[in-house]
């Protein structure tokens, strides 16, 4: 397929997006913007020297950068104009439907209130509802990389906001932080109503991705690349239909693999995984879902049918209510029809 083409078609489609850390969709522009107004100096004196930071050799490279640039974040309007900043690059992209994580301990640590956080992200959620028919989950990642106790308090600081949020996830760093370090808090978090979510077998063994389904007990595996290590355990993500959500351009940039043409996502897709394509931290990594899309179809030369796999396994994944998630699938399915008039 020409590549202006495979631009178009992917354009086209009705798109999910599943795994987005709200910290990781800060452009630079942005982040001088808000830094100059917050009478912020940052270790970078212009846009161009920041992004010439942004080549890391593996997944902690990146956090120790991501993090800093989330200090910048300091008022409700600054998480607001965060949010809305992606929700209309992704409105441009055609995604119509975002489950959005948030890391409320990499603020809550540096004195900035939780409900600051989450009413700033939340406002401009709802007005993308409203105004950009784009539907919405919201996700409260622990950061794993800190201890059990201060995930529990985290849930704590969140019941007052239970009804604005979906579920809870797990990121940061994965080495050396196991899931299994954070059962009691995953089992509270699903007693208070949350549904469960992980990142697990990105960077690390293919342990982890049992881990997170047997102690946390997880609906879905953010990443989870590494799982076809293990036969056994693709016959059990397949067998119990747990999705994988899984980042090309980070996989790459982060160097979990080497080449965007070594991506496993076709092989996952050819054994019947519930494989599907996200941006991660797209302003960090250089695309968002249509970049996503395009650079993995291109190194992997998928055809229209894996596409539309693609994107149908994506509202699958999601967490829309059934009549919702087949009101998008028949979308998905028509566009593709559509395309071979
Ligand atoms: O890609 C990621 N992996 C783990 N933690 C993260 N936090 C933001 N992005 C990531
Ligand atoms: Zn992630």
């Amino acid at each position: 397929m020409e590549s202006s083409e495979l631009k178009k078609i992917i354009q086209g489609i009705p798109k999910a997006e599943l795994h987005l850390h709200i910290e990781g969709s800060f452009e630079p522009e942005l982040m001088f913007e808000i830094a100059k107004r917050n009478k912020i100096t940052l270790a970078y004196d212009s846009i161009a020297s920041l992004k010439e930071a942004y080549k890391f050799n593996n997944l902690q490279e990146f956090l120790d950068l991501y993090y800093i640039g989330a200090q910048v974040l300091i008022h409700e309007q600054d998480f607001y104009d965060l949010t809305w900043a992606y929700l209309t690059k992704i409105h441009s992209q055609n995604v119509v439907h975002v489950e959005v994580f948030f890391d409320p301990q990499t603020h809550t640590d540096r004195g900035i209130a939780f409900d600051v956080v989450i009413k700033g992200i939340y406002k401009a959620l709802e007005k993308a509802k409203a105004e950009l028919n784009i539907s919405y989950q919201l996700i409260m990642s622990y950061l794993r990389h800190l201890s059990e106790e201060e995930a529990f308090k985290t849930l704590e600081s969140s019941l007052p906001f239970k009804d604005w949020i979906d579920g809870v996830g797990l990121d940061s760093s994965e080495m050396g932080n196991p899931p299994s370090k954070f059962t009691k808090v995953f089992e509270a978090s699903a007693n208070q109503g949350y549904k469960l979510v992980a990142h697990a077998g990105e960077e690390g063994p293919v342990d982890y991705i049992w881990e997170a389904l047997d102690h946390l007990k997880v609906v879905r595996i953010d990443h989870g690349n590494r799982c076809l290590d293990d036969d056994t355990l693709v016959q059990r993500l397949i067998e119990q239909e747990i999705p994988l959500t899984l980042c090309p351009l980070s996989n790459v940039e982060l160097k979990v693999i080497q080449k965007m043409e070594e991506h496993p996502v076709l092989k996952m897709l050819d054994k019947g995984l519930l494989a599907t394509i996200h941006s991660d931290d797209p302003a960090y990594f250089g695309g968002y879902m249509n970049e996503n899309y395009y650079e993995t179809a291109k190194a992997l030369n998928l055809n229209k049918e894996h596409l539309m796999q693609l994107a149908v396994n994506a509202f699958e994944a999601s967490w829309l209510n059934s009549e919702t998630k087949e009101k998008h699938i028949n979308q998905v399915r028509e566009y593709f029809r559509s395309l071979e008039l």
